[in-house]
């Protein structure tokens, strides 16, 4: 399926231990990096070094508890400056704890997280819109279009004005800041400009809003951004404001690679085409979390010990950084069976306990870092792959190789087809 997924999972590889920075190998072996090197110790935790620091590669459920207790791991200084400069944003809340975390963490839990069914409905809505304008015959590259698309989505639903005309151009910089943010060169330096571009655009907006000059409707993004006040008191400045609402619209419109990934699985097990045009909604679920766990997209994430850890005996030196390999987890043999198969049904009448499935982090959204726009992200691939399901286009021939090199991955053409 993957080009080199083995790779991640053999001990065929051995090295020194421990002390080698292996920042170098991260950028050459990609999502396979990690379980990798916690294949070559018995106890499957890696000891290593990356940008410098001492790290620690932890995968599983019982790891992912361990990771999101506070007491044992924190973000604050986790996060490189080269993934803050593009992905989420200087200061952004994936950087905070404690109290000044959950007050920041509540812009996000008030409004995105429950009104998934709203922004699917803003998705499929502009799905609809575009589908009706495609020419027949004409290619069309579903990874581009579908950024496109909840772009549009997105920003009405946020309250973000957005003329039409512009919208290429947001979506191409919302794609770059998340293509870019693990590689050096220039897929990282357009990704630093995209979001120069875009903090400035939305923090002029804040500031119309705070000024009277714009009046957002009651309970949107844009009015709960610019309305927010910090745990101590203070409005968030603009460029702190446009951050946020950056990592409301930028990783909602992420949602793009699994759309691809959609056109994907059609194309590669057609089999599943009947069920999901059915509509059942089910199985449409089943289907839209299969795409997430099968799929790369985040490899790890990664935190700071607060103080001396012990792991089942491993020990995690204080300040040492602590890797959560999410990867590694959605495609655990032992969780999942059968990980390398495209398997919808896996997750027909099954509860998916809160560290069972991590493609979005794992435990709780409402008490620590995890994802708040999964149920966003869960209800908009439920509306789109029926979509998608339903439409009759070709596949022309292209290069669907998805390189697991490449942080962020994806099919290479994008996933072109033909109505
Ligand atoms: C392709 C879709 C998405 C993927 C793959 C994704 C993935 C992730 C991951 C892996 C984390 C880190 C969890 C952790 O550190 O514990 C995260 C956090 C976050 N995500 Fe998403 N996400 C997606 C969509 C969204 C959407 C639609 C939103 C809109 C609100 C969103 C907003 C956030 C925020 C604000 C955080 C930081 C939460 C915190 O630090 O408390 N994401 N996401």
């Amino acid at each position: 399926m993957f080009d080199d997924v083995k790779a991640g999972h053999t001990v065929r590889m051995r090295g020194p231990r421990g002390v080698v920075d292996s920042s170098l190998s991260v950028l050459l072996e990609g999502y396979a990096w990690l379980p990798a090197r916690r294949a070559r110790s018995a106890s499957g935790v890696a000891h290593t070094r990356v940008l410098g620091q001492r790290a620690v590669g932890l995968c599983g459920p019982d790891a992912a508890r361990f990771f999101y207790d506070q007491d044992h791991v924190r973000r604050h200084t986790a996060i490189p400056w080269p993934v803050q400069n593009t992905l989420f944003g200087r200061h952004a809340v994936h950087t905070l704890d404690g109290e000044a975390h959950r007050c920041r963490k509540d812009v996000f839990l008030k409004t995105v997280t429950p009104a998934a069914e709203e922004v699917a409905g803003h998705a499929a809505a502009a799905w609809d819109d575009a589908v009706s304008s495609w020419r027949p015959g004409e290619p069309v590259v579903l990874f581009d279009e579908a950024a496109r698309i909840i772009t549009r989505g997105m920003c009405r639903w946020a309250g973000v004005p957005l003329p039409d005309a512009d919208v290429p151009r947001v979506a191409a910089d919302l794609v770059a800041m998340v293509d870019g943010f693990a590689t050096p060169g220039p897929r990282h330096w357009r990704a630093r400009a995209a979001r120069g571009r875009r903090e400035a655009w939305l923090g002029q907006l804040v500031t119309s809003v705070r000024a009277g000059a714009i009046v957002p409707t009651s309970g949107t993004a844009l009015d709960a951004v610019s309305r927010h006040r910090e745990i101590d008191g203070p409005e968030l400045t603009p460029r702190l404001a446009a951050v946020e609402l950056l990592n409301i619209i930028r990783p909602a419109v992420a949602t793009c690679w699994f759309v691809a990934y959609a056109g994907h699985a059609l194309h590669t097990w057609p089999q599943h085409r009947q069920r999901l045009r059915s509509g059942d909604p089910a199985y449409a679920e089943a289907f839209a979390h299969e795409l997430r766990r099968f799929y790369p997209f985040a490899p790890f994430i990664g935190g700071r010990a607060v103080r001396d850890l012990d792991w089942r005996g491993e020990r995690i030196p204080k300040h040492a950084m602590v890797l959560l390999d999410l990867w590694g987890h959605n495609h655990d043999e032992d969780l999942w069976g059968d990980p390398y198969t495209f398997r919808p049904e896996r997750f027909l009448g099954r509860d998916i306990g809160p560290f069972e499935l991590v493609p979005q982090g794992a435990g709780d959204p409402y008490t620590n870092h995890r994802c708040p726009g999964e149920p966003a992200v869960v209800a908009m691939l439920r509306t789109l792959a029926v979509r998608l399901a339903r439409l009759d286009y070709e596949v022309p021939d292209q290069d669907l190789a998805i390189a697991l090199r490449r942080i962020p991955a994806r099919p290479a053409s994008g996933f072109v087809l033909t109505t």
